[in-house]
């Protein structure tokens, strides 16, 4: 474990899980303009599990998450302090498009481009000139058969991807995701404009896919961060509560906030 991890590995975590990790944040602050939005958030998030962001409305989850691509830069008037590290390298000394490359978001509400199933998947592949010509096809079908989608869309993938069903929109933008290979997969409340077949489905490849990627999940469910998180923060007013293993913070969390919340007392 290195020296970090050391520090801030929770009690209940498995101690080879946080040997290389994939994030290190150390006392982390964020502001919106005067609102101060994060506070002294340090937390060390480890590869290839699922790890749930959960809290309150407002208290700051996927403001942390954005931290994570650097896609608060987007956002005008927004300052960061402190240190956070991809792996072993400072997330602030990447070209944005080559961290964003390495890790890429799923939103709220899936947002396919107005384009076919194939050109969608196929979009980050050419702007980023990342394979050949010739290797799309075989990369888009790898892609949808990653996120659980090829069977239903193979026999029309020049179709318009608008005339998914929305569950099937969310499978499309993970694929989108994943053609580019990233390291890292950032949701943010990625279920919460599907019905529950759509949602049991997005889970289950949650579950697979942390084989291959690490995945960074915000959710106000919490049976879907019981089920599927590895580990599992809580935020509360913009502080980081408690992090720990899953089965720690929904059976016996060390903060009574953390209780009263995952027991549905507040929030
Ligand atoms: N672009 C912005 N400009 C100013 N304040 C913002 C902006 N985005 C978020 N905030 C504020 O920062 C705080 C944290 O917001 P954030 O969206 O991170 O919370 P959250 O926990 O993800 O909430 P929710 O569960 O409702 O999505 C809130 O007080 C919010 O109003």
């Amino acid at each position: 474990m290195s020296s970090l991890a050391s520090v801030f590995a929770p009690q209940g975590a498995v101690a080879e899980d946080f040997a290389h990790p994939q994030f290190t944040a150390r006392e982390v602050n964020f502001y919106y303009g005067g609102f101060h939005a994060l506070h002294d958030i340090s937390i060390v998030l480890p590869a290839r599990k699922v790890t749930a962001l959960i809290g309150p409305s407002g208290c700051g989850k996927s403001t942390f998450l954005r931290i994570l691509n650097r896609m608060y830069e987007t956002v005008p008037h927004t300052r960061i302090a402190g240190d956070v590290l991809l792996g072993e390298q400072n997330l602030f000394d990447f070209d944005s498009i080559v961290l964003r490359r390495k890790v890429g978001m799923v939103f709220q509400k899936p947002m396919p481009f107005f384009k076919s199933i194939y050109d969608n998947v196929a979009y980050g592949l050419r702007v980023n000139h990342i394979v050949g010509r010739g290797e799309i096809d075989e990369r888009v079908e790898k892609s949808l058969r990653r996120a659980a989608l090829w069977n239903e869309v193979k026999d029309r993938l020049h179709s318009s991807a608008l005339g998914l069903s929305g569950g099937q929109q969310q499978r499309l933008c993970i694929a989108r995701a994943l053609a580019i290979d990233p390291e890292v997969l950032l949701m943010d409340e990625p279920c919460s404009a599907l019905d529950p077949i759509a949602t049991a489905k997005i889970e289950e490849l949650m579950v697979e896919l942390k084989e291959q990627c690490t995945i960074i999940t915000v959710t106000h469910n919490m049976l879907q961060a019981a089920r599927v998180a590895d580990y599992t923060g809580f935020f509360m007013a913009g502080r980081l509560m408690e992090f720990d293993a899953s089965r720690v913070i929904f059976q016996r969390p060390a903060r009574r906030e953390t209780e009263e919340y995952v027991t549905g007392r507040f929030g």
